[in-house]
């Protein structure tokens, strides 16, 4: 009897200490910003409401008048900040705001054993290492996959336009496929395959550790992945699978058929330095991951979001960009970046939309001071809200919630330079910025402009008839399962 009355205490004394908490942020918290109440990151889970709803709702006043605010996120407390004073003192100062990706975050998860640690996620000596060997590779790559890839997948379009006999398209599919294949073929020196052969295994491979690794119930508590839970279990070996599968095929590809001595790219950059004993065989295995984690998904969301609003501008930008690019060669990556309205449309694609919406990464590794007066605990995750920031209306005025691709400027030079003021006073953060800013980015705008310009060369765009307009509840942003027309062009050019 006293045993379970003890049991039964200590359960209850458990479950108060853990429901304490998930409702009240550490003591040591800062009381002079706002405490978001613990249930609002929950709401999407019960109810049918987007992130975007979710921050207008429930976080845009504070943050935008406090600049900073206490959330519940990932099973912890930490700072979401959305001002671009707090972010530009965030991005400057590497050493005091750490970064500290999954791997130490969340050591025990699905996720971490995924990437590991890697370029975007490392800290300190790791991360310059990393950061010494790929960054050539990312900034000089040969980009003629993506021009092969976009007339492939408009052939798949074709087709499946006569199978259905022209009913709406999930697109979602379609540019992870299109996505993997280009990342796959310009940075890792391999093919997918994925647009020639939907089934292939590494394929389904994939799609199988996404959903794993995407479940909210597991991303909101990922200290469950430390119970033997046997569908967490197959998750895991799901996911050593893949890596082993992924690195020997890169691997294979360069080393078996001696390309790497004479290629100069990011991924026989990796093996070189794997070679030469710089990293090791974990550290070659996670950086390989995350070129195509981050190579592919972010790309997948940005051009996902893009396709999405050319078919909402249907009668303006998308007419725009059409006069823009009908009589250009796609592969003429030159004159791609000197189009007003089609990088003008991108980049405000990339801040209506940013891609990665809240990223918590960073620990604070000593107490400090954010701005002139909120002080932070040592240890305390920090992270930013790239949507509030990019909808700020005292950073983007009364116009900051309308797409309004125009505000860039209308040539391309006044275009360029806000592009880079905007990111340089951080009241754009898509692609983070200083010294951790996304190496990507230049190889992510050459996909984006090529796959835009390349599908509106042969496609018509609107939005599906029975799509329901929402924005995914959680995690990466982009058009919740999108359903798009594509109507053939009779005024179609052919390169
Ligand atoms: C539209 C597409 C993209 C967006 C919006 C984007 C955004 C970002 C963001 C927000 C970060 C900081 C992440 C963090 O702190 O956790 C980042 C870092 C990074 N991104 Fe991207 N990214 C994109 C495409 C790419 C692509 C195609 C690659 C190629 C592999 C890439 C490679 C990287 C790398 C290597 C870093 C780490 C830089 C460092 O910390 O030194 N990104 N990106």
């Amino acid at each position: 009897m006293a045993f379970y009355l003890g049991l039964g205490l200590s359960s209850l004394l458990f479950v108060a200490i853990f429901l304490f908490k998930v409702i009240i942020p550490p003591f040591n918290f800062p009381r002079n910003i706002p405490t978001i109440p613990f249930y609002v990151i929950f709401l999407p889970s019960f109810f049918n409401i987007d992130q975007t709803e979710l921050y207008n709702n429930y976080l845009k006043k504070p943050l935008e008048r406090y600049g900073a605010v206490n959330i519940f996120f990932g099973s912890r407390w930490n700072i979401l900040v959305s001002k671009p004073e707090y972010l530009a003192q965030i991005f400057r100062d590497e050493n005091t705001f750490a970064k500290s990706g999954n791997q130490k975050k969340i050591p025990y998860s699905i996720l971490a054993a995924y990437t590991g640690e890697n370029i975007i996620s490392a800290h300190g000596d790791a991360w310059r290492t990393y950061r010494r060997v790929m960054t050539n590779g990312l900034q000089f790559f040969n980009e003629k996959p993506f021009v092969e890839n976009i007339q492939l997948l408009c052939d798949i379009i074709e087709e499946k336009n006569q199978k259905t006999q022209k009913q709406a398209i999930k697109v979602s599919p379609l540019i992870q496929r299109l996505a993997l294949d280009n990342i796959s073929q310009v940075l890792l020196s391999f093919d997918f395959g994925t647009l020639k052969n939907d089934l292939n295994p590494l394929h389904r491979h994939l799609i199988r550790i996404k959903k794993q690794i995407f479940d909210p119930f597991f991303l909101t508590f990922p200290f469950l992945d430390q119970l033997p839970i046997p569908k967490r279990k197959r998750g895991f070996e799901d996911v050593k699978k893949f890596r082993e599968i992924l690195v020997t095929t890169v691997r294979k590809q360069l080393v078996d058929n001696y390309k790497f001595e004479q290629i100069q790219s990011v991924s026989s950059d990796l093996i070189r330095a794997h070679n030469n004993e710089v990293i090791n065989y974990k550290q070659l295995s996670d950086n390989i991951v995350i070129l195509l984690v981050a190579g592919h998904e972010n790309p997948q969301l940005a051009i996902t979001t893009a396709l999405y609003l050319l078919a909402k501008y249907e009668q303006t930008w998308q007419m725009r960009i059409i006069d823009e690019i009908k009589h250009i060669n796609v592969e003429d990556i030159k004159e791609l970046a000197t189009l007003p309205c089609l990088n003008s449309f991108i980049f405000e694609a990339i801040r209506f939309y940013p891609p990665l919406n809240t990223i918590i990464n960073r620990c604070t590794s000593r107490k400090c001071q954010l701005g002139t007066d909120i002080v932070i605990p040592k240890g305390t995750y920090v992270g930013y809200n790239n949507f509030g920031n990019s909808h700020n209306v005292a950073s983007w005025g009364i116009t900051a919630d309308s797409f309004e691709p125009e505000r860039w400027g209308n040539d391309i030079e006044t275009i360029m330079k806000n592009w880079k003021i905007a990111k340089n006073n951080c009241t754009l953060s898509s692609f983070h910025g200083g010294r951790r800013a996304c190496l990507g980015e230049k190889l992510a705008l050459v996909e984006l402009r090529i796959t835009i310009a390349g599908l509106l060369q042969r496609f018509h765009i609107t939005l599906g008839s029975e799509w329901d307009e929402k924005m995914t509840p959680a995690g990466p942003l982009c058009p919740l399962d999108l359903q798009l027309n594509f109507e053939p062009r009779k005024d179609r050019k052919i390169n």
